[in-house]
């Protein structure tokens, strides 16, 4: 009897002792099982008195039921702590701060562009776009700039064949909306333009706003004024400006518009900040609108050099290069 006792009280320090589900097991084979311990001394009821037989069986199970029993215990709190063990090692602290979502920004040409762009539709204008790739009749002919004409130059222009290019400016999309509608015409034609000639102050690929209007009794008073008014609004002043004879293909006269700058020392220098003029009657012909009937005057202004104007950035590439902490003074 103090054998069963025994071997009792090592299942039960076993059960306690097992780690796992698997040394859990293990017990139960060394004491439950076919040749368990317990189970063995079953196989020795021969050896007990007859009369003893059924008090040492009860006792033998009894004892395999406690070991079971505890066995379960150990196993539900074995699972348990597995479990705390797992979901511990999943806590979130939702006291953490977050992570963030950064703002995103718009860029400083998007955000010129678009300044540029509320000015013109505030007095009328509206905002026309077209195709990046154009034929060589919307880009050079169609604007009085004649077969040979330096611009045409493979120096100046990309060409994908003799008659396809990179648009040079956006002057095509105002000749495309000259074509297809009769005036009044009052657009402005943002976007990106192309020129081959790329070095510390030209990338190839740039952006242009170009402007259009074409009514009747279009003067070049009209022109001075909405481009004084403008460029007050732009550049937030009340600005000196000069409006300069220059050559342009496409307008008569043609002009280039200067602004007075002052200097941190004081020094007054004039600022070209656009072209523009009273549109060439033989463009207005081409396009389908009688010149006797209408005249209108058209601009164009570089889009990067507005931005570095009024951002005073120095180095046009700054816009290309995508390094964020140029960018993000831009939020
Ligand atoms: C950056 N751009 C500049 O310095 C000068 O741009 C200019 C100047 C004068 C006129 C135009 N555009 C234009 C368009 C048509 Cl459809 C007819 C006549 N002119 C663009």
């Amino acid at each position: 009897m103090e054998n069963l006792n025994q071997i009792l009280a090592d299942a039960l320090a076993a059960v306690a002792a097992s780690e796992n589900e698997a040394g859990l097991d293990e017990v139960r084979v060394q004491y439950l099982g076919k040749k368990g311990a317990l189970t063995s001394l079953l196989k020795q009821l021969g050896n007990v008195a007859p009369e003893d037989r059924p008090k040492f069986g009860q006792l033998v199970n009894e004892a395999k039921q406690q070991v079971q029993e505890k066995m379960n215990e150990r196993k539900t709190a074995l699972a348990a702590a597995a479990l705390n063990a797992k979901l511990a090692t999943e806590t979130i602290d939702i006291s953490l701060s977050g992570k963030g979502q950064e703002i995103g920004g718009l860029h400083p040409v998007t955000r010129t562009m678009e300044r540029i762009e509320n000015f013109f539709r505030g007095i009328g204008f509206d905002v026309a776009s077209g195709p990046e790739i154009e034929d060589d009749y919307h880009n050079f002919e169609a604007l009085n700039i004649p077969a040979h004409h330096p611009a045409r130059a493979m120096q100046d222009t990309f060409y994908f064949n003799p008659n396809t290019v990179l648009r040079t400016h956006t002057s095509p999309v105002q000749v495309r909306t000259m074509e297809n509608n009769q005036p009044p015409i009052r657009i402005i034609c943002p976007g990106r333009v192309y020129r081959s000639d790329s070095d510390q102050t030209h990338t190839p690929m740039f952006h242009q706003v170009e402007g259009l209007l074409i009514d009747e009794n279009i003067s070049f008073a009209d022109l001075k004024g909405i481009l004084q008014q403008f460029l007050n609004v732009f550049f937030e002043d009340d600005l000196k400006v000069r409006f300069r004879p220059s050559y342009f293909p496409f307008t008569e006269p043609s002009i280039e518009v200067d602004i007075m700058r002052t200097n941190s020392k004081g020094e007054e220098s004039w600022l070209e900040v656009l072209g523009c003029g009273m549109v060439h009657p033989k463009v207005l012909e081409m396009s389908g609108i009688d010149p006797e009937k209408y005249t209108g005057f058209a601009f164009g202004m570089g889009v990067e050099r507005f931005a570095m104007l009024r951002y005073k950035v120095d180095d046009l590439r700054m816009f290309f290069e995508n390094d964020l902490r140029f960018l993000t003074q831009f939020k």
